[in-house]
């Protein structure tokens, strides 16, 4: 049997309700112990009532109690909404705790949906990515795959997996027919569409990743650009200092901002240069780490002052297909040299700006939202390294097996890659799972989820 598990679903601090919730057997029994109704008990129905121990009334509240299968564990669950403060809280827990149940871990809640069969792996991720969600994008891809989006292409190629098992093994059956001629190239067909709705979902994985994640984006270039006026400018903040002196932003400083519902993480950076000054060094080497990490760098330059020598060195550091020119400072009096820029930035993209009007921004953030999001969210399929690791293992088995088709192997090893492609796929919604892996999912979720 297992325990039964009690623990606070509502944010931790002061609100103005708080829900506790209990599930397990003995969830009615330790309710009925603690929380005293005005009216008769009856299911699924929240009633008024006060929470009370031996010397009396702990709390005014409400409460209800459902029972199993239809709950969110998929066994007997109770909640208690107590008043939001730290003590009816605190109080109300403990009294359950002597009621016979002990606090949940983190996650234990949807673990236990999961283990009973309410929700696959997939799903029970999906709602804590739900409650993770910073904007609109990432919360629209997690309830995408908690309503069972990814769960549900999962079953359909496994199906097509376990059609092409079966025809392989008839083939077994008659080991004297000739699989070559028989069968071989239409199993060649249905593979190649297999492996290409893989790598499709392999090719897609950086949507649902960038939606939840966050679109990484660098502000380089070397010093007194305005690096920093247009973190600030595009986030409407003064989080970044802002002076004349070139070499004021001394450490990387990261801002988040939200354009069209998805989320960019903006790294303000130390100005790039050749210097002799110990932290202004090391705030250099920190630049050039944060563009290597990034999805997107923007290298800014001064639009009033030409290009420069050590403009050029933080152009050619640029990896080829990962940058945008931003020319700033706009509103004063242009002095880049088209024809010098496009010699040290060819085929870059270029913006122009100005962080003290704000003008261009509004379309630099589009030309960013377009960046990250090529392809509309409605396509993301994977969003955890966890799905990606398993889809690519999922292919190197298709690949083995075709290899072994194209290669005469034995119809059984043939059938063996089959179905390792079949069980990888299967990681991804927990049908085939270790202990060590649930674990390691869950014990990530909030505490009363
Ligand atoms: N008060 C309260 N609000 C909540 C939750 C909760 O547990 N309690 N939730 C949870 O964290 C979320 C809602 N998700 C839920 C998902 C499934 C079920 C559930 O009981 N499912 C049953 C069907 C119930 C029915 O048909 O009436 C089932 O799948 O069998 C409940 C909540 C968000 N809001
Ligand atoms: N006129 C004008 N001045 C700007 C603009 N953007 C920044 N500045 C000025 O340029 C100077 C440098 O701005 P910062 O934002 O500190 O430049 P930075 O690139 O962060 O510099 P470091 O941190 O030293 O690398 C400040 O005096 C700003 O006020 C702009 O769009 N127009
Ligand atoms: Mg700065």
């Amino acid at each position: 049997m297992e325990d039964t598990i009690a623990a606070l679903a509502t944010a931790p601090g002061r609100g103005s309700i708080a829900v506790i919730r209990i599930s397990g057997e003995k969830a009615r029994a330790a309710l009925e112990k603690v929380f005293y109704p005005k009216n008769p008990w009856e299911p699924r129905k929240l009633l008024y009532g006060f929470v009370r121990d031996d010397g009396g009334v702990v709390d005014e509240a409400m409460a209800v109690y459902l029972p199993a299968p239809h709950t969110y564990t998929r066994e007997d669950v109770a909640e208690i909404h107590c008043h939001g403060g730290p003590v009816p809280v605190e109080r109300t827990l403990k009294l359950l705790f002597e009621a016979g149940a002990r606090p949940a871990e983190p996650g234990e809640f949807t673990k236990r949906a999961f283990l009973n069969g309410r929700v696959d792996l997939a799903q029970a991720e999906a709602v804590m990515d739900l409650i993770g969600a910073e904007g609109e994008a990432a919360a629209r891809v997690s309830l995408d795959l908690m309503e069972g989006k990814l769960s549900r292409k999962v079953g359909e190629l496994q199906s097509a997996l376990t059609d092409l098992l079966a025809e392989t093994e008839a083939a077994l059956d008659y080991p004297e027919e000739d699989l070559e001629e028989m069968m071989k190239p239409a199993l060649e067909n249905r593979m190649a569409a297999l492996q290409g709705e893989l790598q499709k979902l392999i090719d897609n994985a950086n949507i649902g990743r960038v939606a939840l994640e966050g679109f990484k984006v660098v502000l380089a270039g070397r010093p007194n650009v305005g690096k920093s006026s247009l973190l600030n400018a595009l986030s409407g903040t003064e989080r970044a200092i802002v002076t004349a002196i070139a070499g004021t932003t001394r450490d990387t400083l990261e801002e988040t901002i939200d354009i069209r519902g998805l989320t960019f993480r903006l790294l303000d950076t130390a100005g790039i240069r050749e210097t002799q000054d110990t932290v202004e060094s090391i705030g250099v080497a920190r630049s050039r780490r944060a563009m290597a990490e990034a999805h997107l760098v923007l290298v800014i330059l001064d639009g009033s002052e030409g290009l420069k020598a050590e403009d050029q060195a933080v152009l050619a550091s640029l990896e080829k297909g990962k940058g945008l020119v931003v020319i700033n400072k706009g509103d004063l009096p242009d002095q880049m040299e088209d024809g010098e820029l496009q010699k040290w930035a060819p085929d870059i993209p270029i913006w122009h700006v100005s962080a003290k009007t704000g003008e261009g921004l509004e379309s630099l953030k589009d030309a960013l939202y377009r960046w990250a999001l090529p392809q509309p969210l409605g396509s993301a399929g994977l969003t955890h390294e966890r799905h990606v690791l398993a889809v690519k293992a999922a292919l190197a088995s298709l690949m083995r097996a075709n290899a072994a088709l194209d290669g005469d192997m034995p119809v059984d090893l043939l059938a063996m890659d089959l179905h390792e492609c079949w069980e990888h796929l299967g990681e991804i919604t927990g049908q085939v799972y270790n202990e060590f892996i649930i674990d390691r999912i869950f014990e990530k979720f909030c505490l009363g989820k």
